[in-house]
């Protein structure tokens, strides 16, 4: 069985009185795209900057690629690739610089992708960063995170300064990315609809730890608003999501494939699908 990209056990992260990161644990396979989803100010920049070794955790233990953050190799450096959340490039550099600069830390440089990005981009290869629009600097943010080629991608919401075909068509190059290249990518957003077009994975963080996860289809079959007597629920031990016991007769459950054909022969049950921003609502509530 392959190794898994990211592994994180018994993570802490405070800052000062304040627990953001509470005892996680947290697995990502290779080659998958995973969706980090979680409220505002509920640590998924917290926790994909510790990742990568820009905090230093209380406890815990983070492999990314085998490795430790704190012990980086130079090799498993160069295998990932980071779009943070606020693009703070080198302002007075033009993208051309910027990127050849870049381009000499690195084994892997596709030039030929680089160039393909950028025009298809539109960014101004001579245009000095300061004079660029914060879509287009992220826009540039990207395209330096694609052309070295990683193995592990981790992306803080990079789209939510892009417009909506700039969105998709960088959706379709992660995608392509992901297929011929079986790159590892974790991706934060609050456009879930983004999402749903290219996340193989979801997890959920919620106070402080990853409260669900799993491959959004299976989770789109598995789990259901299911409408029945209490008391159904109980015999048939369906939990909400939410936790504790069901206390009323409609739950959101995660159903087992024997709690789903036994609700089918129920006549006073019913069942409906749930979507991917029900699903956020009930795990983040
Ligand atoms: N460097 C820091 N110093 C002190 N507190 C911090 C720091 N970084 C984050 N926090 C706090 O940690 C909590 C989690 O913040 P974080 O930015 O990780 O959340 P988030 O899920 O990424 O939020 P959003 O969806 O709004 O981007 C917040 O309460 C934030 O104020």
């Amino acid at each position: 069985m392959t190794s898994p990209a990211i592994t994180v056990n018994g993570l802490h992260k405070s800052f000062a009185s304040q627990r953001v990161l509470i005892n996680l644990d947290w697995q990502v396979q290779p080659g998958r795209i995973v969706g980090l989803l979680g409220r505002n100010g509920a640590g998924k920049s917290t926790l994909l900057e510790t990742l990568l070794g820009l905090h230093q955790p209380e406890f815990g233990d983070i492999r990314l690629l085998g490795d430790a953050p704190a012990a980086f190799s130079a090799g498993t450096l160069a295998r990932i690739g980071y779009v943070p959340q606020q693009t703070e490039l080198f302002e007075w550099l033009t993208t051309q610089q910027l990127l050849d600069y870049f381009a000499g830390f690195y084994p892997r440089w596709n030039h030929e992708r680089c160039n393909a990005l950028l025009d298809r981009w539109q960014i101004a290869r001579e245009q000095r960063i300061s004079k660029l629009s914060v879509g287009t600097r992220q826009r540039l943010s990207i395209v330096r995170a694609l052309a070295h080629e990683p193995d592990l991608l981790v992306l803080d919401e990079p789209v939510s300064s892009l417009d909506p075909l700039a969105r998709r068509d960088f959706l379709r190059e992660l995608i392509g990315d992901v297929l011929d290249r079986q790159t590892t990518v974790v991706l934060s957003t609050h456009i879930l609809s983004d999402l749903e077009r290219v996340a193989m994975d979801v997890a959920f963080l919620h106070q402080g730890r990853i409260q669900l996860q799993g491959a959004l289809d299976q989770l789109q079959e598995e789990v259901r608003r299911v409408h029945a007597p209490a008391a159904t629920l109980q015999q048939l031990g369906i939990r909400p999501l939410r936790g504790g016991a069901p206390d009323s007769d409609s739950v959101i459950a995660r159903l087992s494939e024997q709690q789903l054909a036994l609700l089918q022969t129920k006549p006073d049950a019913l069942l409906t699908p749930v979507s991917l921003e029900d699903l956020f609502d009930e795990v983040t509530a």
